[in-house]
């Protein structure tokens, strides 16, 4: 399962940034950015964004913790990691960039203020174990931010269904030639436990003492914040 995410992820790498902007209309750039400011992360702090991709949410992560933070992103495809350091370099932010698995991180426990991941606890063959291992390497108190995609019920949901099964694989096909990532992408959304079945999950983790969910966007997205033991 790892392996297949992991090609898919390399075979749309490049391209995956545009595709991000126009699919989401932008939303994206407010969704991380709200994620930041509810984990309430301040000037100094250390943090690890998991899952990193191409480093979007890392270096909104620096512009909040500063020159005297510190910033690591990992993810386990490194076509995915290719293009971030130098948009952080041309952001003028010092971001360290390294090829990890979120399942097991290369980090000793205790190492990090806050432990993030975006739109990737979707894709680990265990989320549960991932909760585990990105506590493991926050503070006793620190916090682990989880930004994943939710469903959204009524009106607004009938249409965000139509629009993620038609018109996302469709232009998400022609602008990466993999269509089936874009078809991918609504499919395992729909399946992934949202809300308080999220939080469920949290609890499995058994490494948290307060977690709580915030819809944006009708609950489109779902910030999770988990404060740990
Ligand atoms: C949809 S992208 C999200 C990238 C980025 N976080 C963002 O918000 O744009 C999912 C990312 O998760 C990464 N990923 C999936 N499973 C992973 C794992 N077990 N360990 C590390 N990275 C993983 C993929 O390589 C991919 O870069």
């Amino acid at each position: 399962m790892s392996t297949e995410v992991r090609q898919m992820f390399s075979s749309i790498a490049t391209r995956y940034d545009v595709t991000n902007e126009v699919l989401s209309f932008g939303i994206h750039r407010l969704w991380r950015r709200t994620t930041v400011r509810l984990s309430g992360a301040k000037q100094g702090d250390s943090i690890l964004d998991c899952a990193t991709g191409t480093g979007d949410l890392a270096l909104v992560w620096k512009r909040t913790v500063g020159a005297s933070g510190r910033v690591v992103g990992t993810d386990f495809c490194p076509e995915m990691l290719q293009s971030a350091p130098a948009k952080a370099e041309q952001a003028g932010l010092q971001v360290e960039f390294q090829v990890a698995d979120a399942m097991a991180l290369p980090f000793a426990d205790n190492s990090f203020d806050v432990a993030s991941i975006s739109f990737g606890i979707r894709n680990v063959d265990d989320p549960v174990k991932c909760l585990k291992e990105m506590a493991r390497v926050v503070k006793p108190g620190g916090r682990v931010v989880v930004l994943e995609f939710g469903q959204p019920e009524g009106l607004f949901g009938a249409l965000f269904r139509f629009y993620s099964k038609t018109i996302m694989p469709a232009i998400g096909g022609l602008l990466t030639g993999n269509r089936a990532a874009y078809e991918y992408l609504p499919r395992t959304a729909a399946a992934f436990p949202a809300g308080e079945r999220f939080l469920a999950l949290m609890d499995q983790a058994d490494a948290y003492r307060e977690r709580v969910a915030h819809p944006l966007t009708f609950g489109t997205s779902y910030v999770y914040v988990g404060t740990v033991r």
